[in-house]
């Protein structure tokens, strides 16, 4: 039997299990790849929010860089929550030459700021120029450009300008839910360096169970073109695999804030082993 291929997240941890590198290790183990993790931050997290941010020091960071990449074949790269300017630095210089998925991991679902106006500054200027796609979503994309107010009708232009920076930049569009208000579907764009820009509709899943759906989207995404998949399917299949997975989790009832999308569904919710 052929092994898989094996791709890196480079992310913090969620004590709650939904977002970081959990949301990224059981994703890429539901997609048919072997993860292997570098762990720049631990966080103390649950459903209503992040608690308290320990950064893990540079040095712990680049050794378990050195470990991964100076003995596994990695076949592609998700960084999420890196949490300094240092470590956005250390990873475009360790990972240029390796197809590399961003997700620009600024803000929590809940509100907490995971990254500040040095890290945003890294990842337009170190990072972005050596990756493959960014993947923020329209707040994020906002907040590395610089514009603030923006909603989600300037997706596209944020896409184009990110682009503008070096790499493909796939704008997400995570549904605003407001009270009453009906939304049949989202619309993640995708702009790539030669000004052409696509967009992908898919249905909305009317859950508050969407603790690390970027995660998820950006891991799957990471792991499909590990797969060999084009830029253009991967988009797309990441997130079909987002929507099934919003939906497996839409009805529980885990935590008193957001809970977590599931992260597989290879058993069904009434199911035991
Ligand atoms: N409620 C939802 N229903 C369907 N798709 C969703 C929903 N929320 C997010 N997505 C999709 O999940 C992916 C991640 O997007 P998003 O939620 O914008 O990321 P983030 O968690 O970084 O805000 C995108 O493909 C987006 O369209
Ligand atoms: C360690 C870590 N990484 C990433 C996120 C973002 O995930 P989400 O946007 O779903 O809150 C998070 N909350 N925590």
């Amino acid at each position: 039997m052929s092994s898989p291929p094996v791709v890196l997240s480079i992310a913090g941890t969620d004590s709650g299990g939904a977002a970081g590198t959990a949301a990224d290790l059981t994703t890429f183990a539901a997609l048919g790849v072997h993860g292997a993790c570098v762990i720049t931050a631990v966080t103390a997290q649950h459903t209503l929010g992040v608690d308290a941010v320990h950064a893990v020091p540079i040095g712990v960071v680049e050794a378990q860089l050195e470990a991964v990449l100076g003995d596994l074949p990695v076949a592609a790269v998700k960084t999420g929550m890196l949490g300094s300017a240092e470590v956005v630095r250390q990873v475009a210089r360790r990972c240029a030459g390796i197809p590399l998925v961003v997700d620009p991991v600024l803000v929590a679902t809940s509100g907490a700021v995971l990254g500040g106006r040095e890290v945003r500054e890294a990842y337009l200027r170190d990072l972005i120029p050596a990756a493959t796609v960014i993947t923020p979503n329209v707040d994020e994309a906002a907040a590395l450009l610089d514009r603030p107010g923006v909603d989600s009708r300037q997706a596209p232009d944020l896409a184009k300008e990110l682009a503008g920076h070096g790499c493909a930049a796939l704008v997400t569009g995570g549904p605003q839910w407001r009270p009453g208000e009906v939304i049949e579907s989202c619309t993640d764009w995708l702009a790539t360096p030669d000004g052409e820009v696509q967009c992908f509709d898919h249905p909305a899943v009317r859950t508050s169970n969407d603790h690390g759906t970027g995660c998820t989207f950006s891991a799957a995404l990471a792991a499909l073109l590990a797969h060999g998949h084009s830029l253009t399917d991967a988009a797309e299949s990441a997130a079909h695999h987002t929507t099934t997975q919003l939906i497996a989790g839409s009805a529980w009832r885990l935590g008193r804030g957001r809970g977590p999308i599931a992260h597989t569904t290879n058993r069904g919710n009434d199911e035991r082993p």
